[in-house]
C-alpha cells in the first residue's frame, strides 16, 4: 500500500492511498470520517460489481450506507443527475456530519463531489475510483462538475475530498477500452513534466495500458505524485494547474462536438487526440520537435488510442474554436493553450493568437 498525502495552504491535506484489496478494507478507512451516515453515490454498472464489497466493508466496521445509482456515462454529468441525487440526499435526511461516497469511474466522481459541494453548502466526501482514469485523475484534486450542451465541465466547484482510496483490484473488471482511455490521461502526466515516465511507459510500463496490475499500479503512484503536487501549489487552476490541462482544449472541443457521446469517443480518447494536437500545433511554431511529435505519436497510438483528428469524426473549424473560445482558461476571449518546448516540457500559452488555430485545425482535417 502507498500512501501520497495531497496538501496545500488552501485546502484540507488528504491521502491518496493506493494499493490492492482496498475496498474490503474501505470501511476501516473511512469509520474514522464517518461520524454518522453515508451514501454511496455510483453507476448502474459499477453498483451491479463492487457496491455489495463495499457495503459489506463499511458495515463490518460500523457504518451505514446506502446507494443512489445513477446511469452509467457522460449523460450523468448533467443538471438532472445533479438535481436527482441531491433531492435523494434529502429525501435520505443527510445532515452536515455525513458523508458521500463516490464510487465509480469520473463520472461518478464528478457528480457525487458536485452534489457534496452543494449539499447544505458543502459536506464531506469520500473517492473509491473504480477506473483507471479515475484513479490517475480525476478522484485527486477537487474539480467536480456537470456539463451542459454549451460544453464540458462549464458548471462546478473546487471540493476536496478527505480521502482517495485507489484499489488496484478494481480495474480487473473495466473494459480494455476504458484501461486505454486511462492510460492516456497516464501519458500526459508524463508529457507535461516526466520524461523519464514516458520512456517506462513506452517501455516496460507499456503493459499497463493491457491491464497488467503491477505496470498499472507503478502508473497510479507515479501519476498520483505528479497530480497531488501540481494541486498542492494551485488548487485554483491560478496558474500552473492549467498544465493539466494538456490535451483538453482542443479535446473537449471535440468531445462537446460528437454530443459527449463516449460511445463514439470517450474522454481519454480525446486527450490523448488532444496531446498529440497541442504536440503537433507547438511543432508548427518550432518550439518542440519533430522528432517529439513522432515520439508522442508512437506513445499513443501503442496504446491504440486515436492521433488524428479523422479518427474522431468530421469537424467544422469554426465550431472546435467557438467551443475553444468558450473554455475556461480563455481570457476576455483570448485562448489560452498548453504548448510543449518538447516530452516533459509543457508550459501555460496565453493570448493565442485565433487566426493561427484556425488555420491548423483546417491542416489537422476540419472544414474551413
Ligand atoms: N475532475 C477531474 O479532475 C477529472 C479528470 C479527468 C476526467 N474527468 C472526467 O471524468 C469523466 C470520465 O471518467 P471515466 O473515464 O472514468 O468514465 P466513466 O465514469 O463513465 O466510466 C467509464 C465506464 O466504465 C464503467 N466502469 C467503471 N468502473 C468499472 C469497473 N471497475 N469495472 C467495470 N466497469 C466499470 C462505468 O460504468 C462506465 O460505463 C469525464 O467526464 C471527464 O470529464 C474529471
Ligand atoms: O485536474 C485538473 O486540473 C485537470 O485539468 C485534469 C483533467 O484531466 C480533467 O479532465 C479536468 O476535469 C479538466 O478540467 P477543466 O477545468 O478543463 O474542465
Ligand atoms: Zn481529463
Amino acid at each position: 500500500m502507498t500512501i501520497i498525502p495531497v496538501s496545500g495552504g488552501a485546502f484540507a491535506a488528504y491521502d491518496v492511498v493506493v494499493g490492492r484489496g482496498l475496498l474490503a478494507q474501505a470501511g476501516a478507512h473511512i469509520a474514522p470520517l464517518a461520524k454518522g451516515r453515508t451514501v454511496i453515490v455510483t453507476d448502474e454498472t459499477v453498483a451491479g460489481i463492487h457496491a455489495q464489497a463495499l457495503t459489506a466493508s463499511l458495515t463490518a466496521a460500523g457504518v451505514t450506507s446506502e446507494i443512489v445509482a445513477v446511469p452509467a456515462g457522460e449523460g450523468s454529468k448533467s443538471f438532472a443527475e445533479l438535481e436527482r441525487v441531491l433531492d435523494r440526499l434529502l429525501e435520505i435526511g443527510l445532515d452536515r456530519k455525513d458523508v458521500v461516497i463516490a464510487l465509480g469511474g469520473g463520472v461518478v466522481g464528478d457528480l457525487a463531489g458536485l452534489a457534496a459541494a452543494l449539499f447544505m453548502r458543502g459536506i464531506d466526501f469520500v473517492q473509491i475510483p473504480t477506473t483507471l482514469l479515475a484513479q490517475v485523475d480525476s478522484s485527486v484534486g477537487g474539480k467536480t462538475a456537470i456539463d451542459t450542451p454549451r460544453g464540458k465541465n462549464l458548471v462546478g466547484a473546487f471540493h476536496q475530498p478527505r480521502l482517495v482510496l485507489a484499489d488496484i483490484d478494481v480495474l480487473a473488471t473495466l473494459p480494455e477500452r476504458q484501461v486505454r482511455s486511462g492510460w492516456a490521461e497516464v501519458l500526459k502526466h508524463g508529457l507535461i513534466c516526466d520524461a523519464a515516465f514516458i520512456d517506462w511507459l513506452a517501455g516496460e510500463g507499456a503493459a499497463g495500458a493491457r491491464g497488467d496490475p503491477a505496470a498499472l499500479e507503478r502508473a497510479v503512484i507515479r501519476s498520483v505524485e505528479i497530480k497531488s503536487a501540481v494541486v498542492g501549489e494551485d488548487e485554483k487552476e491560478a496558474g500552473r494547474r492549467a498544465l493539466l490541462n494538456l490535451g483538453h482544449t482542443f479535446g473537449h472541443a471535440i468531445e462537446t462536438e460528437v454530443g459527449f457521446d463516449e460511445g463514439a469517443l470517450a474522454h481519454g480518447e480525446a486527450v490523448a487526440l488532444g496531446c498529440c494536437m497541442a504536440f503537433r500545433y507547438s511543432a508548427g511554431e518550432d518550439l518542440c520537435s519533430a522528432d517529439d511529435v513522432a515520439r508522442v505519436e508512437t506513445v499513443v497510438a501503442a496504446a491504440r488510442l486515436p492521433t488524428r483528428l479523422d479518427q474522431a469524426g468530421s469537424f467544422a473549424a469554426d465550431r472546435l474554436l467557438a467551443l475553444m473560445a468558450g473554455d475556461k482558461k480563455a481570457e476576455g476571449g483570448a485562448l489560452t493553450l498548453i504548448l510543449a518546448r518538447g516530452i516533459g516540457q509543457a508550459f501555460v500559452a496565453k493570448g493565442v493568437d485565433a487566426a493561427k488555430v484556425r488555420a491548423f485545425l483546417i491542416e489537422e482535417g476540419a472544414t474551413a
